[in-house]
């Protein structure tokens, strides 16, 4: 695989002095799903404006395809499709002019059955001559994504693509981007909700207060940070734990019928052998056990609080 963005240094500060991106220096490979995760006014917009010459850097480079994005603008932009946050639509304007219109601003032929394709996958063939006006926010939401596609791009930005729509749409969305990445696109999507980060990115990149905490594989990530949790069932619920115990990192649940076991998943031993022996040891007899992993929103909120500690 070769990088088809490729960010150093890049960084922004606004008019007003506030410092919106600290200097990012990271390469996106072809075909890859990239997530950004960050809370609100992590800088995430920020990034994703200055790669689509929306908003001007301040100091750094960015190449996409090969092509800079200042000095080569138009051959870079040539290669993104954007999805922004807020819809922004011609209400008059029939979908399918607006679809077209946006391929022809491309400076590409009209190639009715490339948006023929398109809009059939977005379920918006039938919508094809209703107004935008007249489209419920969901389904806006799909013409955005027609309107970034038309002009068959290489790199798709997706701004908080699934904010506010239902369930439903959204695990279609999810489908229509993993279609995407089958085609070779390359997708640096941002979005507040993790698991779907968890669903459907290869690599997650953490943003807050400006700054890129992390980058990595989503699968590494899990397992580096994850935590496990082993829930044993008891028989009979007890008034305590054993002293005997005290040395575990254990829970009783309310009911006092459940102990939950925490472990790190990188140590050498989980310590769950010599833990099932001390219980047996101290006359607790299990019914059940569950094991559980962390999700990623329980590490990237660990993330974001150790952040905020340290900046305290
Ligand atoms: N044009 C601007 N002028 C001054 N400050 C700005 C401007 N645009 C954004 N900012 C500030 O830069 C910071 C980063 O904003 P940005 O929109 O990039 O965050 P975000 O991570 O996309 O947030 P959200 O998740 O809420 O969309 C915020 O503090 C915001 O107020």
């Amino acid at each position: 695989m070769s990088a088809i963005v490729e960010i150093e240094g890049l960084t922004k500060t606004y008019d007003d002095g506030y410092q919106a991106l600290k200097p990012l220096t990271l390469s996106i490979e072809e075909g890859e799903i990239l997530a950004l995760l960050g809370p609100n006014g992590a800088g995430k917009t920020t990034l994703i404006s200055l790669l689509c010459g929306l908003v001007s850097p301040s100091g750094g480079t960015a190449r996409v395809g090969g092509h800079d994005i200042i000095h080569d603008y138009r051959a870079a932009r040539r290669l993104i499709g954007l999805v922004p946050q807020e819809i922004a639509l011609e209400p008059f304007q029939k979908v399918w002019a607006s679809v077209r219109f946006t391929r022809g601003l491309f400076g590409l032929p009209r190639d009715d059955a490339k948006l023929e394709t398109i809009l059939r996958r977005l379920s918006l063939w039938e919508k094809r001559a209703s107004e935008t006006k007249a489209l419920s926010g969901g389904m806006k939401r799909r013409v955005l994504i027609a309107k970034a596609l038309a002009h068959e791009p290489r790199v798709l930005f997706l701004d908080e693509p699934t904010a506010g729509v239902d369930v439903e749409l959204r695990r279609d969305m999810w489908e229509i981007v993993a279609d995407l990445k089958a085609q070779g696109v390359t997708i640096i999507l941002t979005t507040h909700y993790i698991e779907e980060a968890e669903a459907i990115a290869d690599r997650i990149g953490v943003i807050n207060r400006g700054e890129l905490l992390l980058v990595e594989q989503k699968d590494a990530l899990m397992r580096r940070m994850g935590r496990k949790s082993l829930t044993i069932e008891l028989r009979q619920p007890v008034d305590a734990l054993p002293e005997a115990l005290a040395a575990y990192d254990l829970s009783l649940s309310q009911d006092r019928s459940r102990v939950t076991y925490f472990y790190d998943t990188q140590g050498e031993s989980t310590g769950i052998t010599r833990l099932l022996q001390a219980l047996s040891d101290a006359g607790l007899h299990l019914a059940d056990l569950e094991t559980r992993q962390s999700s990623l929103e329980e590490i990237f909120v660990g993330l974001v609080e150790a952040e905020e500690e340290g900046a305290a």
